[in-house]
């Protein structure tokens, strides 16, 4: 407010639109700040479903960890406040929505390798900085990554994320199919498990569906273990040596961010996009 006090954001400042999607735990509206006619992708969720889920301290600490990420790529949390039953959280617009829908939408449900290579250094920017900042995301995947109007990206559902090191077990929910090695055996993980599922996200980016994808967990697995992969014809060079310098089972051996926002590769494919 005017006097560089904290204001203290409620429901009531907010004019709640249209349904913009759905999360495992609540909804996503367009809503409008009733005086400056901001708009915000407002996300609703019942307290007591995070209470039955067992999430509430995940979303405290995705609070904590997002509303101190500012960059580019990362989606803002520009503020969160609850009422009796509900946690809200105000997130910047990402007009396009999830990028899920765009690349299941695209001929043969994937990009070209320019388009991807250009998304690839965007992610690895944004992984990059939370590395900086000792987070990692953890919970990498299409439908966590939205798309703006001048088609970037933002890393976004920050509810899996965590401070390095760490070791925690992670319940496993949702798609297994970009677990690492590392944490399909339990073992201990860095943030080098980022470097894995980049490796999965461009793989899906260029070939529309990842590459241990199987119809049951147990085989999933298995092909993880054996680091099972097969790469179609119409990959480039290029395109190949990137993913298979991040789909590597030991954490070590994976390339870093930084090696694939200047491989060549990821920025022949952005001097395209230009
Ligand atoms: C659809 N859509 N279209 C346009 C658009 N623009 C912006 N945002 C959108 N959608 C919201 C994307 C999200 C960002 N951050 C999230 N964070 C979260 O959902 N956190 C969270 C909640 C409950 C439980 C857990 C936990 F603990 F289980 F992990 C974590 S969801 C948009």
């Amino acid at each position: 407010d005017a006097y560089g006090q904290p204001y203290d954001w409620s429901p009531r400042d907010f004019e709640m639109g249209a349904h913009l999607g759905r999360g495992k735990f609540g909804r996503v509206y367009l809503a409008r700040e009733r005086h400056s006619h901001y708009l915000v992708a407002m996300k609703v969720m019942f307290k007591e479903e995070l209470r039955k889920g067992c999430v509430q301290r995940q979303v405290l600490r995705e609070i904590e960890i997002q509303s101190r990420l500012k960059h580019p790529h990362i989606l803002r949390l520009l503020t969160w406040f609850h009422d009796e039953s509900r946690i809200y959280l105000a997130l910047e617009i990402a007009s396009e929505g999830e990028l899920f829908k765009h690349l299941r939408g695209a001929p043969n449900h994937r990009f070209d390798e320019p388009r991807s290579a250009k998304y690839t250094y965007q992610v690895a920017n944004a992984l990059n900085y939370c590395h900086l900042n000792n987070v990692i995301h953890r919970d990498l995947k299409p439908e966590n990554i939205l798309l703006t109007s001048t088609d970037d990206l933002k890393l976004a559902d920050f509810g899996w994320s965590a401070h390095t090191p760490n070791n925690k077990r992670r319940t496993l929910c949702g798609t297994l199919d970009y677990l690492p090695p590392e944490m399909v055996d339990g073992n201990s993980y860095d943030d080098s498990v980022d470097q894995w599922c980049l490796g999965i996200l461009c793989y899906e980016f260029v070939v529309g569906c990842p590459p241990f994808e199987s119809n049951s967990t147990e085989s999933t697995y298995s092909k993880i273990r054996r680091m099972e992969i097969s790469y179609p014809s119409h990959l480039s060079k290029g395109c190949k040596e990137l993913i298979g310098g991040l789909l590597r089972k030991e954490s070590k051996g994976r390339i870093t961010l930084v090696d694939v926002m200047t491989h060549y590769w990821v920025k022949a494919g952005m001097a395209e996009r230009e």
